[in-house]
């Protein structure tokens, strides 16, 4: 059997911030709010792979009133869904994601966040694409307000 999920997520980009991407941290002079370390790609990510296995969503999970996920690294919560996908009987088909930010130009950093999604779903480089586009100024993300990302995954049952 085979499972597709879908994953979209924003951040608001502001000052005295990291920015965390993908598991990696970019050098840039602001970063993403959130309840944890907000990466953005992550969480999109881990969306679509608990969408693929009907469940839910990462706030249902990780609920951003806990205090046990303030500050979290979104890497142990993306490792935690996939502990949930793979005792579920799936393995990765392959992952695509989008980065959606006007700034910074993330081409530089697309093979190290490649890598890293790649091992914390325990997959092969193959099976993992990410992309960046900016949306030619326009809309929240191109005044660089904020960051978006989304993914598509397919999951695919042992045998
Ligand atoms: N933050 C970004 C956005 C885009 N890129 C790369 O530039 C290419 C052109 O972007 P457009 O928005 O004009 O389509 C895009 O395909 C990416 O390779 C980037 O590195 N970082
Ligand atoms: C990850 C969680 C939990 O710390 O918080 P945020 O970093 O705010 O991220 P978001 O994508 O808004 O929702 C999921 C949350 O529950």
């Amino acid at each position: 059997m085979i499972r597709i999920g879908q994953g979209f997520d924003v951040h608001q980009l502001v000052e005295n911030r990291p920015l965390i991407i993908g598991g990696i941290e970019i050098p840039y002079e602001k970063g993403l709010l959130g309840h944890s370390d907000a990466d953005v790609l992550l969480h999109t990510v881990a969306d679509a792979c608990l969408g693929a296995i009907g469940e839910g969503d990462i706030g249902k999970h990780f609920p951003d009133t806990d205090m046990a996920f303030k500050d979290a690294d979104s890497a142990v919560l993306m490792e935690h869904v996939w502990n949930i996908v793979r005792e579920k009987g799936y393995k990765l088909g392959n992952l695509d994601c989008t980065i959606i930010a006007q700034k910074p130009k993330m081409a530089p950093h697309i093979e190290k966040i490649r890598n890293r999604i790649a091992e914390l779903l325990q997959a092969e480089l193959s099976q993992i694409n990410v992309k960046a586009t900016t949306t030619e100024k326009l809309g929240f993300t191109g005044r660089e307000e904020g960051i978006a990302a989304q993914a598509a995954v397919l999951l695919v049952k042992n045998e």
